[in-house]
């Protein structure tokens, strides 16, 4: 095999907690991971020449050892001591520092591409475990589907797979760093912290009202009173019909579940009017 095309799905939250802050500055978390159908396009050639070599659509995106999928790759020839290079093209979809894991998704499926261009014959778990070293989301985003998330992101069980609905995902015109979120966390004893195990009762019975009931993120306590829109946002998904809406990840991106498709491109288009956000997309829960 000398090239392959892959879709490296976006992420969305639908509970998150953090538990505590370690020694190393980083969270502790309890969080309910789940693929949406918003994805990049990676293809990834072997070449001759041993370089990698990064091409995209978007020119903010760094196609230097910035790139998630630059880091995947050297690794990967490293370990292997693989002399051929590797030339990507890769085409962006999901907004970029947006709570979406769009890196961390690229990055996973760069590791999975690397394995089966140069045969690399490591298992899941392999890829997993490599992906860690690359970022906390990197494994959950190679393993995708609906998914429990402890440790610091990376400890990883599957859940029952997530009820089939309408997805709203609105991105506002603010770039906000998942590093200064969790700085800024107050990790006291007023916090709030959602039920995930509740949440993770009701996936498994396929309550859609409850598990959108028992939607929680921490992060909002940090990202709302700076960045307001966020809170808007939410509302106007839910005065549109959402069954439940909240911010996903570090934000600031929010989206909104719904049962009827009709609702959520109406939902869309009161985002889009309202002049709150112009990355707006519908799509939908992706199970494996
Ligand atoms: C917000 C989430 O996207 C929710 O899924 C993740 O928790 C963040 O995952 P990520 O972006 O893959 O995180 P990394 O790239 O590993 O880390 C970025 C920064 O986020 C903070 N970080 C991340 C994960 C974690 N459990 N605790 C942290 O404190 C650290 O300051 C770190 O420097
Ligand atoms: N393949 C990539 N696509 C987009 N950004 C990337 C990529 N690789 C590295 N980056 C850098 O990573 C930063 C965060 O981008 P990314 O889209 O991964 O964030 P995110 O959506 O907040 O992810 P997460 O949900 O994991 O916190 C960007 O500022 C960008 O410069």
């Amino acid at each position: 095999m000398e090239q392959i095309s892959l879709k490296a799905l976006a992420k969305i939250n639908l509970g998150l907690d953090v538990l505590r802050r370690r020694e190393d500055g980083y969270h502790e978390v309890s969080m309910i991971m789940q693929t949406i159908d918003l994805y990049d396009d990676l293809t990834m050639e072997k070449t001759d020449e041993p370089e990698i070599t990064i091409r995209t659509n978007w020119n903010f995106v760094p196609v230097n050892q910035d790139n998630l999928v630059y880091r995947a790759i050297a690794m990967l020839r490293e370990e292997f001591q693989i002399k051929e290079g590797v030339r990507v093209s890769l085409q962006k979809r999901i907004p970029v520092a947006a709570g979406l894991a769009g890196g961390s998704s690229d990055c996973a499926a760069a590791l999975y591409g690397m394995n089966r261009l140069f045969q690399l014959h490591l298992s899941k778990e392999e890829l997993m475990e490599r992906g860690a070293r690359l970022g906390a989301d990197v494994p959950y985003c190679i393993l995708r589907g609906t998914a429990l998330a402890e440790g610091i992101g990376e400890k990883l069980t599957v859940l029952d797979p997530m009820v089939e609905c309408s997805v709203v995902i609105a991105k506002p015109p603010i770039s906000v760093s998942t590093k200064w979120v969790y700085e800024h966390l107050k990790l006291d004893a007023d916090m709030k912290h959602p039920d995930i195990k509740k949440q993770v009762e009701d996936i498994r019975r396929g309550d859609l009202e409850a598990i959108c009931a028992d939607m929680g993120n921490v992060l909002q306590d940090v990202t709302i009173p700076e960045y307001p829109v966020i809170g808007t946002i939410k509302d106007k998904m839910m005065e549109y019909g959402a069954v439940g809406s909240m911010m996903s990840g570090s934000g600031p991106t929010v989206f909104g579940i719904f049962t009827n498709a009709g609702q959520a491109r109406k939902a869309k288009a009161a985002i889009k009017a309202a002049g709150l956000a112009k990355a707006v997309y519908v799509t939908k829960i992706f199970n494996n």
